[in-house]
C-alpha cells in the first residue's frame, strides 16, 4: 500500500488548468482528479491537449490558468519532494544509444534510494534476454518495455504514462497492460494518454475525452457510454430516403455513409433507454413489414467508447484554423 492510500489523499488534481503556447490556447480550463490506485485516462484528438496537461504535471510548464497539484505540491520545476514519488513514460525517451539495456536499467537505478533490482525490472518488463545489447538495436516496442522498466524500478506513488504501448505488437500491449494494473492494484495513481481506445476499455477506473483544449466527455466508461444512448442500425432499403424513416418516440435517426453502403441510425438516450430501444425494434419492425421491406443487418447495440470518441471527433480532420 502507497503512502498516499494509506492517507486518502488525493494524487492528482488539475482545477481549471489553461496552457498557452503564445497566442495559441492549447488547454482550456480542464479539471479532473486521480486517487491513488485508480487508473484516469486522458483520451482525444489529435493536438486535444493531452501531452500539454501530462507536461504541465510532470513540472514542465507553468499553468497560464488553473492550478495543477501532485500530492497537494505544486509540481512546477520538478521539487525535490516530488522527485522520489513520481515517475513518468513520455512520448520520446531519453536514454543514451549506445548504452546496453542492462547499464540504460542501472544508470536509473543510480538515481533514486531503494530502486528494484536490476533483474527485476528486466524481468518484470520481458527484456531479460535484451540485458546486453545497445539501446540502438531495440525494436520501437522494446524501447517503449525499456521506458516503462525506468520508470517503475522506483516504484513511483505517481506514474504518467504518455502512450506507453505505441508500437508494441499485440502481445507485447497485452503483456504490458497486465503490468500497469498490476501497479495500480499496488497503489499506484496513473494517469495514462492513449490513442488505443481497447487500451483505455481495459484499464480507466474513469476517462476524460479531450478535444480542441476542452474535457468533452467524462466519467466511468460505464457513465460515458450510456450518455450517448443505445444505437439501432439496419441497411437503408433500396428506394427508402432518409424522409422515409419513420419517426420513433425519444429517438433520433440519421443517416451514416459507410464504404459505398447507406445505413439507417437511430439513437436512443435517457431514462429506460434499454426498454425504449426495444420498443423502437418493435415499430421499426412493424413499418417495415406494412411496407414490404426488409431491415438488413439489424443490430441494436449499447453506444461503445469508439461511437463515443467518433461522434466528439466528428469534424475534428477539418483544416479549421483555431
Ligand atoms: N511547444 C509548442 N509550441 C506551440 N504549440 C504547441 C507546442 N506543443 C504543442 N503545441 C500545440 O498545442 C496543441 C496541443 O498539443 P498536445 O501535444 O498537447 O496534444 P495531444 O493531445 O497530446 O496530441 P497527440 O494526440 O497528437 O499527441 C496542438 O495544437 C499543438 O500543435
Amino acid at each position: 500500500m502507497s503512502t498516499g492510500e494509506r492517507s486518502g489523499e488525493t494524487a492528482i488534481s488539475v482545477r481549471d488548468l489553461r496552457q498557452a503556447y503564445g497566442d495559441f490556447e492549447a488547454v482550456r480550463g480542464i479539471s479532473f482528479e486521480v486517487a491513488p490506485g485508480e487508473l484516469f485516462a486522458l483520451l482525444g484528438t489529435n493536438g486535444a491537449g493531452k501531452t500539454t496537461t501530462i507536461e504541465t504535471l510532470e513540472g514542465f510548464r507553468r499553468p497560464t490558468g488553473g492550478q495543477v497539484r501532485v500530492f497537494g505540491v505544486d509540481p512546477y520545476g520538478q521539487p525535490a519532494e516530488l522527485r522520489e514519488r513520481v515517475d513518468a513514460v513520455l512520448q520520446h525517451s531519453g536514454h543514451f544509444p549506445e548504452l546496453t539495456v542492462a547499464e540504460t536499467v542501472d544508470l536509473a537505478r543510480d538515481l533514486n534510494s531503494d530502486p528494484m533490482e536490476l533483474d527485476e525490472v528486466l524481468e518484470l518488463v520481458g527484456l531479460t534476454d535484451k540485458a546486453g545489447v545497445p539501446v540502438r538495436q531495440l525494436s520501437g516496442g522494446q524501447k517503449r518495455r525499456l521506458d516503462l522498466g525506468t520508470a517503475l524500478l522506483s516504484r513511483p506513488e505517481v506514474l504518467f504514462l504518455d502512450e506507453p504501448t505505441t508500437g508494441m505488437d499485440p502481445e507485447a500491449r497485452r503483456a504490458t497492460w497486465e503490468i500497469i494494473a498490476a501497479t495500480v492494484r499496488a497503489g499506484t495513481a496513473v494517469l495514462l494518454t492513449t490513442h488505443y481506445l481497447e487500451e483505455a476499455e481495459r484499464l480507466a477506473d474513469r476517462l476524460a475525452i479531450m478535444h480542441r483544449g476542452e474535457v468533452r466527455a467524462a466519467g466511468t466508461l460505464h457513465e460515458v457510454v450510456a450518455d450517448r444512448g443505445d444505437r439501432i442500425a439496419f441497411l437503408l432499403p433500396d428506394g427508402v430516403r432518409s424522409d422515409d424513416l419513420p419517426e420513433l418516440p425519444g429517438s433520433a435517426s440519421e443517416v451514416e455513409l459507410n464504404g459505398d453502403r447507406a445505413w439507417a441510425v437511430y439513437t436512443v438516450r435517457g431514462a429506460d433507454t434499454e426498454l425504449r430501444a426495444h420498443r423502437a425494434v418493435e415499430a421499426l419492425t412493424d413499418w417495415s413489414k406494412a411496407r414490404g421491406i426488409g431491415l438488413a443487418r439489424l443490430e441494436m447495440r449499447p453506444a461503445s467508447l469508439e461511437d463515443v470518441f467518433l461522434g466528439i471527433a466528428d469534424g475534428a480532420h477539418d483544416l479549421v484554423a483555431d
